[in-house]
């Protein structure tokens, strides 16, 4: 039976759950989905498929597992359920930057704590302009304690404002995800306003679709018989079915001889699509995660920056020591991880919570332009993220 093919109803956004570990992110996912299907616009995912490790492909060529799609009644959304361990936190990063606004889950039992404080931060870095904060587990602070969810509320708003986010007027909506899961009406209907208040804060951001097509890919799988398949999110331009496209990294131009979003054919790709791309005749092994497909000789790959670093404190999750001229940490520049020499200029020192100009050296050639966000990790912690300012 042929699939049915994508059509484009409603503006498209992506989104994703954040925050600290064990606070209820993929159980609120799962519940969204529930909540939706209720309504009969998404498919419910079960908790326990929405972890799940990407491996499938038998399918189609299906997106990321950690994707999951839906719609309000003004909106089709891809949504991404991040994991809050802090070894995940690369996965954050990539997926963070191609997200148009953020649920930041915190749970009123526990408030604030270092994965919260860290994800805002990078949010921040990775360009993420809107956080819609879900207080979780509300249900289980309900009675005397319903003050302890009052300062949670506070310091919540607190750290969005210390990182640029207005906290005043950002929406904070207490649900638990638990509950709705459970078909408790009380807390479906806080599931309701929680996505209508992402409905309404989170801006349809402006997509650039005359822009050369570029995609920074997320993850390759293969199709028996049929080839190799990218997926990611386009951050810019269009791509119809049968168009040429070179893979930076690999090195290879070929065309498209297939797009889908969520298993669903498309006979085209815009800004802002997640999508899988079939490609013809490249080898398996030729692409990776951090290469780029873009229109053919849109864009040059260069390995030397200037950019403005912020150093995260100690207090940050950061270092509590200095870096100097030769330091060589990992950049992770839109889906791609690489090593990349510093250079300092005239300063001796940048210290934890200074910001500085660099000169950065990258060990290979990716696709640079002036205002790229990126963050510098050590270690497997982040401890610095920065703005390119020009390519050299
Ligand atoms: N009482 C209550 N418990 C909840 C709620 N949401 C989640 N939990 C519980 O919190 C625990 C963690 O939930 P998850 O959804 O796995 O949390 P997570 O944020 O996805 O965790 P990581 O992916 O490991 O970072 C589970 O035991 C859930 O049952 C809620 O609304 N109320
Ligand atoms: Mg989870």
């Amino acid at each position: 039976m042929p699939k049915t093919a994508y059509v484009r109803t409603k503006p498209h956004l992506n989104i994703g759950t954040m925050g600290h570990v064990d606070h209820g992110k993929t159980t609120l996912t799962a519940a969204i989905t529930k909540v939706l299907a209720g309504r009969g616009t998404g498919t419910f995912v079960p908790f326990d498929r929405i972890d799940r490790a990407p491996e499938e492909a038998a399918r189609g060529i299906t997106i990321n597992i950690a994707h999951v799609e839906y719609e309000t009644d003004t909106r089709h959304y891809a949504h991404v359920d991040m994991p809050g361990h802090a070894d995940y936190v690369k996965n954050m990063v990539t997926g963070a930057a191609q997200l148009d606004g953020a649920i930041l889950v915190v749970s009123a039992l526990d408030g604030i704590m270092p994965q919260t404080a860290e994800h805002v931060l990078l949010a921040r870095q990775v360009g993420v302009d809107h956080i819609v904060v879900a207080l979780n587990k509300a249900d289980a602070v309900d009675g005397e304690d319903s003050e302890l969810i009052d300062l949670v509320e506070l310091e919540v708003r607190d750290l969005l404002t210390e990182h640029g986010y207005g906290g005043d007027s950002a929406p904070v909506v207490r649900v638990s995800g638990l509950r709705a899961l459970a078909g408790d009406p009380r807390w479906t209907a806080s599931i309701d306003a929680l996505l209508d208040a992402v409905d309404t804060y989170v801006p349809m951001p402006e997509r650039y679709l005359d822009a050369p097509f570029l995609l920074p890919v997320e993850n390759v799988l293969t199709i028996t018989g049929r080839g190799t398949v990218v997926t990611g999110a386009v951050e810019r331009g269009t791509l119809r079915l049968g168009d040429r496209v070179e893979v930076l990294g690999a090195g290879a131009e070929t065309v498209v001889t297939g797009i889908e979003t969520f298993g669903k054919p498309m006979e085209e790709a815009q800004a802002g699509d997640n999508v899988a791309l079939l490609l013809r005749g490249v080898p398996r092994d030729a692409v990776r995660r951090g290469h780029v497909v873009v229109a053919p000789g849109s864009v040059a790959p260069s390995r030397r920056f200037t950019a403005r670093v912020y150093v995260l404190s100690g207090r940050e999750g950061g270092r509590t020591t200095p870096v100097s001229t030769g330091y060589r940490p990992q950049f992770y520049i839109r889906t791609a991880d690489v090593v990349g020499d510093v250079d300092l200029g005239g300063i001796a020192l940048a210290r934890p919570g200074d910001t500085v100009a660099v000169t950065v050296e990258l060990g290979r050639e990716v696709p640079l332009e002036p205002g790229l966000g990126f963050a510098v990790r050590e270690g497997g912690r982040t401890v610095a993220a920065g703005t390119v300012t020009a390519v050299l």
